[in-house]
This record gives structure tokens, sequence and C-alpha cells, in this order.
């Protein structure tokens, strides 16, 4: 059993009552978890301040409270300590919780607008291949070796994150990659992670309800890279305009990837296809499962990385070759008679406009290419009309429909990214709030050899309505109205 002495070493703080060498249980930032010899860290979130249950968790018998400030508490058997940041602090108590569990893997984080769940996902399966145990958080699932584990945020809070690492360390591994958002970052879900390396990808419009401005986005992906050790890598995208700004104040070694700026890891495309890209990664010839130029990018993401970690190039290329695209990243279903849906997770214009600059590269004659597409709700709502702008840009036709509305009323965000709409192109566009209708819709407008993509929400298994999670799978929907299984 630990002692709290134990999770407070190396954090400065002072011991306002009690003792710190008192047993401890389990820590806890969310009172309501708390039982009888836990620690409960009282953090300021961005509703409610976690000082306000202070109170509540003494009396579910707390052995000891750490927060910022106590005021009108009677710590009745509890020990309380002060400290400066307890969101910064926590991550660091749990990781003297878990024995540091980072220390004794080599992490590497992804960060940027889009790309991470691609790279973080295919450097996992890249190590398996090459013979190592690896885990993975991201987006969609999270894996320690072999044991998948469902996914609750892109980046979990510090103590999930902590105890996913222990279990990691626990099952063999050797390696942990990792999607840094950039909402983890500033809420200091990263603080205590001994990073050996951090990959940028890009940075376009996201979340800008929560960072409020560029600048502040950027400036959040930025303290990530500033806060690299000396001797972790920090690789950057070359041809990305914010690719440099990032490194700018980072000590860790600087490496960068490009297709077209100067590199140090290089590639050219050579050929393009619907069922993949033959590359020259180095000079070296690679055929890849994957289609988009995006991608080409993802796939030098993870070669660098792989590189950096001490992989050997004969062995990282041709299982690079072998890695196929991840669940609901540009996924082709082939209906019977020809027609193809494409089923991707665009929900950012960058990424709608990426994945449509893709869809350009492989048309071979005169396709039609039919988008469905929405934007969700209780998030960024600027970027709505912006999407809708880059759906019509390149589709013959588009149908704005329904993503996951949660609190919102679908019809308005519908009429928020109709705004973007100019009206000599409004015959190309059709509103349908069903996403399931919207999607029939679009595969009964398509012809043989047309293309319909279906951008928003990949590999969700669900739509969430008024606070209601309903099973939805887009894969599930375009499989049965083209009689497919
Ligand atoms: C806006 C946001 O990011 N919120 C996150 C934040 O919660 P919060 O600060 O809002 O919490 P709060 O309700 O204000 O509570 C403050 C504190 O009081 C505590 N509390 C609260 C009530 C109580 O009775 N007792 C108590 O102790 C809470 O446990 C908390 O410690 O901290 C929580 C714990 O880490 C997160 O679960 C929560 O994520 C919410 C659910 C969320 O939806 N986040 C999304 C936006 C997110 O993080 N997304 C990114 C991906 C973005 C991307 O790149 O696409 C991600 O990494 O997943
Ligand atoms: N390198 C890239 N550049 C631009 N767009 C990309 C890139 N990689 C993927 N995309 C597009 O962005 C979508 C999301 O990709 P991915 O899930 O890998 O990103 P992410 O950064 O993990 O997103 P999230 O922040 O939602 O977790 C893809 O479906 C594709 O349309
Ligand atoms: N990580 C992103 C995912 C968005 C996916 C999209 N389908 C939506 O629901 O908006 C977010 O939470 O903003
Ligand atoms: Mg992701």
């Amino acid at each position: 059993m630990k002692q709290l002495s134990n999770i407070l070493q190396d954090i400065e703080h002072q011991l306002l009552s009690g003792s710190a060498d008192v047993s401890i249980q389990n820590l806890h930032f969310d009172s309501r978890k708390v039982e009888a010899g836990d620690v409960f860290i009282a953090v300021p979130g961005t509703h409610v301040d976690g000082h306000r249950f202070i109170q509540q968790a003494i009396a579910q018998g707390a052995a000891a409270v750490i927060a910022e400030r106590f005021e009108d508490v009677d710590e009745g058997a509890s020990t309380l300590v002060t400290m400066g940041d307890t969101a910064g602090a926590l991550g660091k108590l749990a990781s003297n919780y878990y024995d540091n569990p980072s220390a004794r893997l080599k992490v590497v984080g992804i960060t940027g607008t889009n790309g991470k769940t691609t790279i973080a996902t295919l450097l996992y399966l890249l190590f398996k291949k090459l013979g190592y145990q690896a885990g993975l958080i991201s987006t969609i699932k999270y894996y320690v070796g072999d044991e998948e584990l469902p996914a609750t945020h892109t980046t979990p809070d510090a103590l999930q994150i902590q105890s996913l690492m222990a279990k990691m360390v626990e099952a063999g591994c050797e390696y942990c990659f990792m999607e840094v958002s950039s909402h983890a970052i500033h809420q200091e879900r990263i603080a205590g992670i001994a990073f050996d390396g951090g990959v940028f990808t890009n940075l376009t419009h996201d979340h800008l309800d929560y960072h409020q401005t560029f600048a502040e986005y950027l400036k959040a992906k930025k303290k990530f890279f500033d806060e690299l050790p000396k001797g972790a890598f920090a690789l950057t995208n070359a041809d990305e305009k914010n690719g440099a700004v990032m490194l700018q104040n980072t000590v860790a070694t600087k490496k960068a990837y490009g297709l077209k700026s100067l590199a140090d890891y290089k590639c050219k495309v050579l050929e393009k296809h619907f069922d993949g890209m033959l590359l020259s990664i180095d000079g070296q010839e690679v055929w890849t499962h994957f289609a988009g130029l995006f991608n080409a990018y993802n796939l030098m993401a993870v070669y660098g990385s792989a590189l950096l970690l001490g992989a050997e190039q004969e062995l990282v290329l041709p299982a690079i070759s072998e890695l196929k695209p991840v669940a609901g990243r540009f996924e082709i279903i082939r209906s019977t008679d020809g027609k193809y849906a494409i089923v991707d997770y665009a929900h950012t214009p960058d990424a709608l406009k990426n994945v449509l600059n893709g869809i350009s590269e492989i048309r071979t004659g005169n396709e039609q290419v039919i988008t469905v597409v929405g934007a969700g709700g209780d998030r960024d709502t600027t970027k709505r009309p912006i999407m809708a702008k880059e759906a019509i840009l390149q589709s013959d036709k588009v149908i704005l429909t329904s993503d996951n509305p949660r609190s919102e009323d679908p019809a308005q965000i519908i009429a928020d990214m109709e705004t973007g709409i100019e009206a000599h192109q409004r015959q190309k566009v059709l509103s349908i709030v069903s996403r399931k209708e919207a999607i029939r819709t679009a595969c009964m407008l398509a012809q043989a050899g047309d293309i319909v993509l279906i951008a928003g929400k990949g590999h969700e298994d669900y739509q969430e309505i008024k606070g209601v999670k309903h099973h939805f799978d887009d894969r599930e929907v375009v499989k049965e109205i083209f009689n497919l299984n």
C-alpha cells in the first residue's frame, strides 16, 4: 500500500494539517468517486471548481485532500495538503502513485488538428509487426498490448493515462503511442509523462469554441513541444506553415518530414490509385494501401518516428507496405453494381477539403461525387458554413444532414451550414435531417462509378441526439443500402 508521502515526491507542497505518512488507497479528482482511505485532488474545471467538493470528499472518508486552497473546511480526520497548480500536479501525483510507468516506456505523442488517430494507430500496428509489444491511446480505442479497452477521450485524464501506462508496463509493452489533443495540453492531462518523442501533423480550423482564437489554439499545441525534454525527438511537417513554429522553442531534437520542402525524411508520390499509392520514401519505392495525399504525410510521420525510435529502414518500409487504413478513415465500400461509398471521419473544414482532394486525385473520368455531411452539435459553430463551402467546392451534389446534434436542434445546425452556400450553388444542395435518409438518397442518386462520400462520423457506432446515444454506424447503413453481407 502507498503512503501519501510517496505520491508527493518531487512536488512542491505544504502540509496544512495531519500527516504525510498516512496510507492511501486510490486517487480521485471527482469527489463522487471518493471512498474511505482515498485521496481527493481538487482541480478547477471548465464548468465548476473542484474545490467546491472538498467537504464532500472529507465526509466520504478521504484520507487526504490536495488542493490549491482550503476555505471554510472542517478537515475531520483527513490530511490537508496545498500546492500551486493541482491540475498540473495531478499527472505527477498519478505517475508517482503508479511508480512512474512512462519512464519505463518509450512514449510518443502525436498532436495536430488532423491525422493523430491515423498516425498513432499505424505506429502501434507497425511496432507490433516489428515484433514489439506496444500500447495505444487514441480516439477510437485504447490498447494495452493486445487487450482492447473502450476509449473515453482522444487523450483521457491524467489518472487514466498513468493507470493505462502502468498496465502497459505490466503487460510487457516497450512502446506507447498516444494522441495528444489540444484540450489535453490545455488542461494539463499530459503533465507527468516522460515523452520520448512528439509528432506534429498540421494546424487548421477546429475547436475554436474551446480555445476562442486560432492563436490560443496554436499556443496550446506549441506548449507540448516547448515542454518536451532534451533527448526526445520533435518531428514536424516541413510542408505545413506552422510546422517550424511548433519547434521554435523546443529543446528536443528537431526533425522534419515532407513532400515539397527540404526535410530529413522525404517522400514523392509516384502513383495514385483508389486502393493505394506508390510512394518513393527516401529514394525507396514503397506500395501502400492508402489513398489521398494527406495519407502520404501520415505515413511519413510514421516512418520518421519509427526511424527516430531506432527501427531499421529495411524492416520499416516493408512493414509500412502491409499496413491497412484505420477504421472509418477513407474506408471504401463498393456496391455490386459499381458504386463507391467512402466513409471518412473528416469533421473539420480542412479534413473535408483534404479528403475531397484525395478523391479528385483518383477520379479517372466523369464520375460524380456526392457528399453527405453534417456538423456536430455543442461544438465550434464557426466551422459549419465553412464545411458546407468546402463540400460544395469539390462535389457535384451535397446532402447536408445531421452529425451528432447532441443537445442542439439538428435543423438549426443544418441552417448554420447553409449560410455557407451561395445562391448559384443552391441547386447542388439538399438538406435532409435524418442521416440514414440522407445516405440512402445519396446512394440512390449515384450511378455505377460514382463516389458517395459520407463524412464526419467515420468509426463512430452511435449518433448522439438530445443527450442519448443511439446505435448508428455509417458503414452498416451503406452496407444495408448496397445489400451487402
Ligand atoms: C470541456 C472539457 O474538456 N471538459 C473536460 C474536463 O471537465 P471539466 O473541467 O468540464 O469538469 P467540471 O465539470 O468543470 O468539474 C471540475 C472538477 O470538479 C470535479 N467534480 C465535479 C462534480 C462533482 O460533484 N464533484 C467533483 O469533484 C470534476 O471531477 C472536475 O475535476 O475534464 C474532465 C476530466 O479530465 C473531462 O472528462 C472533460 O471532458 C469532457 C467530457 C469533453 O467532452 N471533452 C472533450 C471536448 C475533449 O476533451 N475532447 C478532446 C478531443 C478533441 C479533438 O481533438 O477532437 C479529447 O482529448 O478527447
Ligand atoms: N494528415 C492529414 N491532413 C489532413 N487531413 C487528414 C490527415 N489525416 C487524416 N485526415 C482527415 O482527417 C480525418 C480524421 O483523421 P484522424 O482521425 O486520423 O485525425 P485526428 O487528428 O485523430 O482527429 P480527432 O482530433 O478528431 O481525434 C480523416 O478521416 C481524414 O479525412
Ligand atoms: N473529437 C471530436 C470528434 C468530432 C466528431 C464528429 N462526429 C462530431 O460529433 O462532431 C470532438 O469531440 O469534437
Ligand atoms: Mg483522433
